[in-house]
């Protein structure tokens, strides 16, 4: 793997990484791919604690990667893209496994939408926070709409999603997305610190009450909002709207 690193550490831990630090971590098609594959391997190995995390101190992820998805042009190319990742956080979703996103930077677009689909979220303090999706003329559009309001309240779900507002770390916390803010000066062992109280159960007992807490779900109506989410998006991608804030960006660089 390589724009995806796994590390199966014996503490209890499999750290996901994503790793493309200079496209501030941005998400391509390869990128989907070798995730999948590292949710596979961790679901499989000995672990009890799932993280996933951004290379660098600059970026969790910066979203979609635009250089790349600008070609995607009608309904139907984005809908293929969407529904790529889309099943990817369906099913970090539903991981058997406690999963977190440690947020050591900036997360933005996707990159929110993928630390929706976690568990818990905590984030470094300078990092910011922001579903842009709407700045750009869509929604978002891997389902992580769906997965934010199952996980915030259904005003703080919203006022992300519709202000499209980038928001420091506190802030966030503040409004639930994050259920805390790592001050430690190195990021990485200020995680490890903050997960020792779950990674003092045994398996067993995180499994059993990660099942329960998938048990809350209705799964077939989950399945069906990303779905809706994946085809509102797909429709809204290929307005002018959409292509002409992606050219801004592209051509800013
Ligand atoms: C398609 C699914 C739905 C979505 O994700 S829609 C949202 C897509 N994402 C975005 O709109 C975010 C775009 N990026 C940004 O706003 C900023 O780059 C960001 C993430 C806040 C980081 O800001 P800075 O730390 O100041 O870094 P920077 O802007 O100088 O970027 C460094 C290099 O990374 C590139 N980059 C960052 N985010 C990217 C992206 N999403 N797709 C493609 N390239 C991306 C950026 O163009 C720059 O490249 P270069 O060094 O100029 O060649």
């Amino acid at each position: 793997m390589k724009t995806v690193l796994l590390e199966q550490s014996n503490d209890g831990i499999t750290w996901i990484r994503l790793n493309r630090e200079e496209r501030r971590n941005a998400i391509n098609i390869e990128m989907m791919e070798e995730l999948d594959a590292a949710l596979s391997a961790a679901e499989e190995d000995e672990s009890r604690i799932v993280v996933i995390t951004g290379v660098g101190q600059k970026a969790f992820c910066g979203g979609g990667d635009l250089s790349v998805f600008h070609k995607l042009k009608t309904e139907a190319e984005a809908k293929e893209m969407l529904l790529k990742m889309g099943t990817i956080l369906e099913r970090l979703f539903f991981f058997p496994k406690v999963t977190v996103a440690a947020l050591n930077g900036t997360a933005v677009g996707g990159g929110c939408e993928i630390a929706s689909a976690c568990d818990l979220r905590i984030a470094a303090p300078h990092a910011k926070i922001g579903f842009v999706q709407g700045a750009q003329g869509i929604t978002t559009g891997w389902g992580g709409g769906t997965l934010l309001t199952e996980r915030l309240t259904q005003l703080a779900a919203m006022e992300m999603l519709m202000t499209a507002r980038v928001y420091h770390s506190e802030e966030a916390r503040e409004l639930g997305f994050l259920q805390d803010v790592i001050v430690e000066d190195s990021f990485q062992e200020g995680v490890k610190n903050w997960m020792a109280p779950y990674l003092k159960q045994n398996k067993g007992v995180l499994s059993a009450y990660k099942a329960r807490l998938i048990d809350r779900f209705d799964r077939q109506m989950i399945h069906n909002r990303m779905n809706n989410e994946i085809n509102e998006c797909a429709r809204l991608w290929e307005t002018d709207d959409h292509h002409e804030a992606v050219q801004r960006f592209l051509e800013k660089r």
